[in-house]
């Protein structure tokens, strides 16, 4: 059986996810495409050889028959409008990352696929897939370290481009662990407070880089959290679980291990899409093998409206300098069947 998906926004990771369902994957077919920028949308199906249609706009392309699942990589904001569409006629939907730029917008969505019955809706955060997070999972699960007490971790892009906004060190960087550390913890937010240390010189004038978050959860664990995306040597990122008998680290992304010219030596990875290339390839096969089945394995839309909500503290919290509150309702008991198919891939 092959699902044949219709991808909304043909930009950089929208090009990307076409590659890999068509080249590397298996159990998906792209029959149709669309951008706003229709010169792209074209140039991706000829270079790529696609038997696939290109739609004028992302609500055709939701409602064509043929279209049976959508992948959403448009800008952001675009995100809510397009998701909702989905729902609405009944198709699964893949959504990169945010699922809607305001809490409120992710609400929306929850209530919507609730009120279908049906689960539709799983949200691009690839780092659940990728084999260190879920091998660091397994060691905190296995009580080897004993209960998590304080997470230390970092985020480190070696540069951003000029167009990088300050709100993007929360929104578009530090989201990743907004996700990742509640579901490596099996556990959800409930404070926020972000302090600035000195700031690099290598940062845009407009910009206060590196931040400190310092988050706490409602089990009590305190996670640290440097965001750094102008630090220079790599890209780096770094989860060090300290529990009541031990200690847990992400592992390194593999590398060789050097002897030369007096050193011992390992490459540290520049590019982010280098280092998480494995997990986005995982992420999609699950997506299309999980949807073929009518289930949805990986990040819910609930998970989505977490992140934006946890994220809209943070951004209080950046502003204020305060310790900013995150209040949560009780999950949907709709949400609670996808939490253990989760670990099983
Ligand atoms: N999970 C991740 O690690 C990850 C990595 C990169 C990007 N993303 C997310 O993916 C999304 C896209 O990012 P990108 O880097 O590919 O951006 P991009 O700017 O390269 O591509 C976005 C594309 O969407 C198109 N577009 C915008 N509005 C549209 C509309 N209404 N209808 C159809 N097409 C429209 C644009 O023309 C552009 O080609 C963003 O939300 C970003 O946060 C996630
Ligand atoms: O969009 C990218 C991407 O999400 C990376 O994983 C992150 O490290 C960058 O900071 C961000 O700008």
């Amino acid at each position: 059986m092959v699902l044949k998906i219709g991808v909304i926004g043909t930009g950089a990771i929208g090009q990307d996810h076409i590659r890999r369902i068509t080249n590397k994957l298996s159990g998906g077919k792209i029959v149709a495409v669309t951008d706003v920028n229709k010169e792209q949308a074209k140039a991706i199906v000829e270079t790529q050889n696609l038997d696939a249609k290109i739609y004028d706009d992302g609500h055709e392309l939701i409602k064509a028959d043929d279209v049976e699942a959508i992948v959403v990589t448009s800008w952001g904001p675009t995100h809510e409008e397009f998701v909702l569409a989905a729902i609405e006629v009944g198709k699964p939907v893949f959504c990169e990352k945010p699922l809607a730029i305001t809490a409120e917008g992710c609400k929306k969505i929850v209530e919507a696929e609730i009120a279908t019955g049906k689960s539709l809706v799983q949200v691009g955060y690839m780092r659940r897939y990728d084999t260190g997070y879920r091998a660091l999972k397994n060691v905190i699960e296995s009580g080897k370290i004993g209960e998590p007490l304080i997470v230390h971790c970092a985020h480190r892009n070696p540069t951003v481009p000029d167009t990088y906004t300050g709100d993007m060190a929360i929104v578009d960087t530090f989201i990743h662990e907004i996700d990742v550390l509640r579901w490596l913890l099996n556990d959800d937010y409930v404070s926020v407070q972000i302090v600035a240390p000195r700031k690099t010189s290598n940062a845009l004038e407009h910009l206060q880089d590196p931040l400190i978050v310092l988050l706490e959860t409602k089990q009590g664990i305190r996670i640290n959290a440097e965001i750094f995306v102008n630090c220079q040597y790599g890209y780096d990122i770094q989860c060090q679980v300290v529990g009541e008998t031990g200690i847990a680290n992400l592992p390194e992304p593999s590398s060789v291990v050097l002897r030369s010219e007096a050193k011992l030596s390992t490459e540290i990875l520049v590019d982010w899409k280098d280092r998480f290339i494995d997990s986005y390839d995982t992420e999609l096969q699950d997506w299309i093998n999980s949807t073929l089945k009518g289930e949805v394995n990986g990040p819910t839309a609930w998970d989505g409206y977490v992140a934006a909500v946890t994220s809209d503290a943070c951004l209080e919290a950046k502003e204020s300098g305060n310790i900013v509150p995150i209040s949560l309702e009780e999950r949907p008991e709709f949400y609670n069947k996808n939490l253990i198919v989760v670990e099983k891939i």
